[in-house]
């Protein structure tokens, strides 16, 4: 019997094989090393699948029929290990193709959990009984696994940041950005570019969205694009903004897409664009070549001086103006409670009531009594507003109130105040039956 134990213990044929794989693997690690950085290797699993099952045959049929993926395409998918972070509008239709299409390996990354303001868009997310305020990536793998039980999504039920996302990231081939703020955008690019994974990234609001696929066969990063990021107050989210539902939709089920093209290799030789959408105009899209890498970019340019991970939230000054407010620009004096604020009204004590929200929110619901001239109108129409003994500034939150108290008192009305909390906290303090959007 040889012994395979030791070189010594082999067979001349043994010995020639040996040596063969040696030869092998470093022809193999040279062609990787020469391989443009666009070229995905499974990160993740060592024996690749090389026949499709007969179950597999059967339920990917009509991918097996098209030249463009047939088997070989197939076997990339089914080889795969794609991340999605963010399982919100983006998110959920890109997991759910992903899935249906047969990618092998998917992971989900949220921290949050299933609200019922997600269900107009997030569709991965249901109603059903139990699954409101379950994390969003456990809820995303459990639809997964009712879709494509074949496919391996593992839930990571964390806020991606410097500490976890270089190595929860690496596990994965392709990263897709589903994700809504810009310090998360900032931290998934640069992780990217240390990695050296392609990056589907795509964003949406209102009635627009935008998609590009970065860091991908030569072309441009984020970075590239966006050198700095935006100042906080230039930032508006779906909470604030709102979004048709099916505009995410569109997205994210493109990001779906460049994400098979880049697992097949699909037209290797195309520029970089940034896809604009826009769903009320025409054309509803556009494509913007983009320019390729950016020699100055300070990531993946060639004198970068980003090397590891920043803090991302303090770059990016990513105040919270869409939740209940933790912002303290007024003395004590010029704020009231929301429960002082109900004593006086209930006891009929003269005030004005000033709503600063815009008229869309205004219409959705408001107190009684309530005037209503938005925080980005008012200096435009301060003589409208009488000098009532107090004034009363209410908002959703409770942040455009304080600014909005801040520039009356400056015009002169030494009166007002602003109502703490906004009608969040009316809701949660005062009035339960009083609605929340
Ligand atoms: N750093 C991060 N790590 C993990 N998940 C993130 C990170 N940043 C954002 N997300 C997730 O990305 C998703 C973005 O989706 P989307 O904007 O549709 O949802 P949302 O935040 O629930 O919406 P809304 O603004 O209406 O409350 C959210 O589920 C959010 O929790
Ligand atoms: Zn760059």
């Amino acid at each position: 019997m040889v012994d395979h134990g030791t070189p010594e213990g082999l067979t001349a044929e043994n010995r020639r094989l040996v040596k063969e794989v040696a030869q092998l693997r470093a022809e193999l690690s040279a062609l990787r090393a020469e391989a443009p950085s666009s070229s995905v290797d499974s990160a993740t699993d060592p024996t690749p699948v090389t026949n499709l099952t007969n179950p597999e045959i059967a339920r990917y049929s009509r991918h097996l029929l098209m030249p463009e993926i047939g088997v070989t395409g197939q076997l990339k998918l089914r080889n795969a290990a794609v991340v999605v972070v963010g399982a919100g509008g983006l998110g959920s239709p890109c997991l759910l193709y992903l899935a249906a299409m047969g990618v092998g390996r998917l992971g989900v990354v949220d921290h949050d959990r299933v609200e019922v303001s997600n269900l107009q868009r997030q569709v991965i997310h249901t109603e059903r009984a139990g699954e409101l305020g379950v994390t969003k990536a456990q809820s995303a793998r459990d639809a997964v696994a009712r879709l494509n039980a074949a496919c391996r999504c593992t839930a990571h039920e964390i806020h991606l940041n410097s500490d976890n996302a270089l190595e929860l990231l690496s596990a994965y081939d392709v990263v897709v950005d589903a994700t809504d703020n810009a310090a998360t955008r900032y931290l998934v690019n640069d992780a990217c570019v240390l990695l050296d994974r392609p990056l589907v990234s795509a964003s949406a609001l209102r009635l627009e969205g935008q998609l590009t696929v970065y860091h991908h066969r030569g072309g441009p990063c984020y970075r590239c694009l966006f050198p700095e990021p935006p100042p906080p107050a230039a930032v508006t989210n779906c909470s604030e903004g709102g979004v048709l539902g099916v505009v995410p939709g569109v997205l994210g089920t493109l990001q779906a897409l460049e994400v098979v093209k880049v697992l097949l290799d699909v037209a290797p030789d195309a520029p970089p664009v940034l896809m604009l959408f826009s769903a009320f105009r025409q054309p509803t899209f556009r494509a913007i070549r983009l320019r390729g890498r950016q020699p100055r970019c300070a990531v993946c340019g060639p004198d970068a001086t980003i090397t590891h991970l920043l803090d991302y939230p303090t770059l990016c000054g990513q105040a919270q103006h869409d939740g209940p407010s933790t912002l303290a620009l007024l003395p004590a004096n010029q704020r009231v409670t929301c429960s002082s604020y109900a004593a006086a009204a209930r006891a009929r004590v003269p005030h004005l009531l000033l709503d600063v929200r815009e008229p869309v929110q205004f219409a959705i619901c408001h107190l009684p009594g309530a005037i209503n001239v938005a925080w980005s109108e008012l200096p435009g129409r301060i003589d409208e507003i009488p000098k009532a003994d107090p004034i009363y500034v209410v908002c959703r939150f409770g942040n455009d109130s304080q600014e909005a108290v801040q520039y009356l008192r400056q015009a002169g009305y030494s009166t007002a105040r602003d109502l703490i909390g906004g009608l969040h906290a009316w809701s949660a303090s005062v009035d339960p039956d009083f609605p929340v959007y």
